[in-house]
């Protein structure tokens, strides 16, 4: 039990920036749904113990029936989300029963075994991990009218990506402390740091993209199809 690490797979999400009207999560990539890519590499990884997976109440079937098709049986639970990720984060965390949790963006398919393993050591070594990327582009911050307020200095900016890995009770904590505050964030590792969990980066690849609109579709494709040829 101290050593076992389990993963909540979110995927409730809407979609809206995407535009279609499957939800991108169910969307096909070389033929199979997105979220059965994602799932597949944390089925694949020894690590990993039980997998949640949190998506949309009209999903919850056809995600079970694909967890039986594609024999996905660390997948313990299918539970219903909320209405932003942080609600769908919570619900997941509540079932499962591992020492540790890596929370993953059920739209992340091309996470690699080795990084997974990269956060799951850093994150014993310190506390909690998050993978990310340095960015690459000069950032500014702007005002409301459009004013450059400032540019920070690019060598500490970096782009948080999931898995974000923790105690699994640490974050429970973090997050309920979260839910009495009103504290809303947009990752994980954002109500960790609120609570004083110390989190550290590992870095990981741009190819861990947030599928989110769809353009990115086309680099998805090209991905799965080149890391199949590879494979083959
Ligand atoms: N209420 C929500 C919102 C998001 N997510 C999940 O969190 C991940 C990251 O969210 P994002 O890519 O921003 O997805 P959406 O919220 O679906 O996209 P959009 O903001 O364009 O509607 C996705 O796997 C998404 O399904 C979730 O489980 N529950
Ligand atoms: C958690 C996350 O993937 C880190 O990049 C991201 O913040 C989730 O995106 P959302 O748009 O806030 O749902």
């Amino acid at each position: 039990m101290s050593n076992s690490v389990g993963a909540v797979i979110v995927a409730a999400g809407r979609g809206t920036r995407m535009g279609t009207v499957e939800s991108k999560q169910y969307l096909l990539l070389q033929g199979k749904p997105i979220i059965v890519h994602t799932l597949e590499v944390f089925q694949r990884h020894p690590l990993i113990s039980q997998i949640v997976l949190v998506t949309g109440k009209e999903d919850v079937d056809r995600c079970r029936e694909w967890v039986k098709t594609y024999r996905l049986d660390k997948v313990i639970s299918v539970v219903t989300g909320g209405s932003e990720r942080q609600h769908s984060v919570h619900r997941g965390l509540r079932h499962l029963q591992t020492a540790w949790v890596m929370v993953h963006d059920g739209v992340r398919p091309f996470v690699q075994i080795n990084e997974i393993t990269a956060c799951y050591e850093l994150a014993r070594e310190i506390g909690a991990s998050v993978l990310a990327v340095p960015v690459k582009d000069t950032i500014k911050q702007v005002d409301k009218d459009g004013k450059v307020l400032s540019t920070p200095d690019r060598r500490s900016l970096w782009a948080i990506q999931t898995p974000q890995t923790f105690r699994l009770s640490e974050l429970l904590a973090a997050y309920e402390s979260a839910e009495r505050d009103g504290f809303l964030g947009t990752d994980d590792s954002s109500l960790a740091e609120r609570s004083g969990i110390p989190v550290a980066v590992v870095e990981g690849s741009y190819a861990n993209i947030k599928i989110t609109t769809p353009e990115d579709l086309d680099f998805a494709e090209f991905t799965q199809r080149s890391r199949g040829e590879v494979q083959t």
